[in-house]
């Protein structure tokens, strides 16, 4: 018997279209509003128990969800409090509805901004994207109430009937419409639960097995937990991933509402971007992967989870950026997991030492992007020498600090990325007894120019970008072998020899090569970076700047100066730059080819 025929009071006849149409990518998250609904009916029950204020059996509680095929059928069952007819107008009619209208009057203009619908709760109206019509039956917990059915099928009109109902609690039957006979599924199905439900506080259970765990490690107190725990609660989030490094569970209550476990995992050099996100819950609902913003950026790389009601969810991303409790629960999120680093570096150096490999991208990103994780990092940064050995920013400076300052003061840090490459360039400056750093990161780029902001009277220049007497400036100049007409007639040879017209004859130190080619620092910094950026096209790929310097002190360019064959003057102009474009990784085809011809008939 009908007991009641009435309208859905909106503004938007065609709501239904307009859900679908917007939600097209998304269609599947219905069943997470629908069983978050179940769960929260059966807690809502559970406070009531607690309180006194519900005094029934609460038998095994637990939202069942099932599919029928033939019947095109998919029902998800709870036995939490149930609904009377008139909560049923109020819940469902009025304030379902309503936030149902809002979201389409809100982004019916926006066309297809796909991340806006990704972070909606539709709730139960969620339901028509994938239903032709949609059945409610409940029974509520109050005595004596009668069970209602409501039924409505997309159009803007629902009916309200009695209904026979034995048991406490709630059925939502949805009629699946045509389009949408995929979720008939069985493997559909489990993988939708699996995603968004597999940590729901109430057991869900899906062809006669609880899918979910209900008491997720990051919902425990750490104390009561031990390696082993958060190690295999790491596998069961990321089966295939190498053992993590080590973690940092997340607890605040206030002013905003976060738990959660951050996991460091292992990561090369050059990084990748991870497949392993870390996982973005709200009450333990799975909402997102897509963590960008409420997880500062260089924490990105992290794997975990992240859970949290006070992330406001049903919102643009632009207001997520915005949203003031979005960027403390960043700014919570980069300060422990500086004072986990900090923590690991105190109680145990040794090891902390041998992980640093991996975590060093993450330090470093985040003390270039964040001033106050720099801050917080200064202390236990390390800083690898090309001998491996490990240095903190301020151990480094006192290390160099007898032999490295010119003669301004300035503390001048030397350091490779290439220690192979860079050889020749290294075991000169080591010769002088200096100390070169091999910073060889991706980012080391950028990190450079951050440490010489920070650090003050310091500069950090690479080993081959000036001659052994410049890079650290002493202010002494080794005394000229050669006379100024004599430097003028080898430079003239070597401009011929090489055809150039920038070639500079300086007086080095006899343990330099006899000609060097270096990268002047700034220049090359500011290719990397464009290359870095992807603006390579138009930096990065102009031809490396290199400056020529001819050592008039070194005996075979005094040896040069004073041959009188003109030909073996220019051949041995070339052989002596081609030696140090190859120590320079410079010499390549014809160069090169020339170049192995001419040693042969020197040495033949
Ligand atoms: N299974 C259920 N048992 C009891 N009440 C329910 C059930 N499902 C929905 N309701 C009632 O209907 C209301 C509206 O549900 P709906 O899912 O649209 O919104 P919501 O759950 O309040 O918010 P959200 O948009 O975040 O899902 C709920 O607040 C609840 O009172």
């Amino acid at each position: 018997m009908v007991e009641e025929k009435g309208t859905i009071s909106v503004h938007t006849e065609n709501i239904f279209p307009i859900i679908k149409k917007f939600l097209y990518s998304d269609h599947e998250i219905f069943l997470r509003e629908l069983v978050s609904n179940a769960i929260d009916a059966t807690q809502k029950l559970q406070k009531l128990a607690s309180m006194g204020e519900f005094q029934g059996e609460l038998g095994e509680l637990k939202v069942k969800v099932a599919f029928d095929k033939d019947a095109k059928t998919i029902t998800v069952s709870d036995q939490g409090i149930g609904m009377t007819a008139e909560e049923i107008k109020k819940y469902i009619n009025q304030i379902a509805f309503s936030g149902a209208t809002e979201f389409v009057e809100k982004y019916k203009d926006k066309g297809d901004d796909k991340q806006i619908i990704g972070h909606f709760g539709l709730g139960f109206y969620s339901s028509f994207m994938v239903a032709e019509k949609v059945e409610i039956v409940t029974r509520s917990h109050q005595d004596g109430a009668e069970p209602a059915r409501w039924v409505c099928d997309g159009s803007t009109e629902f009916e309200i009937t009695t209904a026979e109902k034995a048991e406490r609690g709630t059925d939502i039957i949805l009629h699946v419409a045509d389009d949408s006979t995929e979720f008939l599924d069985s493997w559909r199905l489990r993988q939708i639960l699996e995603k968004y439900c597999r940590f729901l506080p109430v057991p869900v259970e899906f062809e006669e097995k609880i899918i979910n765990d209900t008491a997720p490690l990051w919902t425990k107190a750490p104390a009561d937990l031990t390696d082993e725990d958060y190690l295999s609660f790491y596998k069961k989030l990321y089966p295939t991933a190498a053992d993590p490094l080590f973690w940092v569970h997340l607890n605040v209550d206030y002013p905003f509402n976060l738990t959660g476990i951050l996991y460091f995992p292992k990561v090369a050099k050059d990084f990748e971007m991870h497949r392993d996100k870390i996982q973005l819950y709200s009450r333990q609902v799975f909402i997102t992967d897509e963590v960008k913003d409420v997880v500062p950026e260089f924490l990105m790389l992290l794997h975990g989870v992240i859970d949290s009601p006070d992330i406001p969810l049903n919102v643009s991303r632009s207001f997520l950026q915005a949203d003031s409790n979005v960027k403390k629960i960043n700014g919570y999120i980069s300060k422990k997991v500086a004072e986990k680093l900090h923590e690991l570096f105190k109680a145990d150096r040794k090891a902390f030492e041998e992980k640093y490999d991996s975590i060093d991208v993450f330090v470093k990103y985040g003390m270039i992007a964040d001033d106050k994780f720099y801050d917080r990092s200064k202390a236990f940064t390390l800083l690898q020498n090309t001998e491996g050995k490990y240095f903190t920013l301020d151990e480094y400076q006192e290390h160099i600090k007898a032999n490295q300052q010119d003669k301004d003061e300035t503390l001048v840090i030397l350091y490779t990325t290439d220690p192979a490459r860079q050889d020749t360039y290294i075991q000169g400056v080591r010769d002088r007894g200096y100390d070169v750093l091999k910073l060889d990161g991706v980012i080391d780029n950028h990190f450079i120019n951050t440490l010489e902001q920070k650090l003050e009277k310091v500069s950090v220049r690479r080993v081959d970008s000036d001659t052994l007497d410049k890079l650290i400036d002493k202010g002494t100049q080794a005394e000229s072998v050669l006379s100024d007409a004599d430097k003028e007639k080898v430079k003239e040879v070597f401009n011929q020899a090489l055809d150039r017209k920038d070639v500079n004859v300086e007086a080095l130190s006899p343990d330099d090569l006899p000609v060097l080619i270096t990268l002047p620092e700034f220049m090359r910094r500011m290719k990397d970076m464009a290359r870095y950026n992807g603006m390579g096209a138009m930096m990065g790929n102009l031809p490396d700047q290199i400056n020529v310097v001819v050592n008039g002190n070194h005996p075979l360019v005094t040896r040069l100066a004073g041959e009188t064959d003109a030909e073996k003057q220019k051949a041995l102009a070339q052989q002596a730059f081609d030696l140090a474009l190859l120590s320079q990784n410079m010499l390549n085809g014809k160069a090169l080819t020339d170049f192995v011809r001419r040693s042969v008939s020197f040495i033949s």
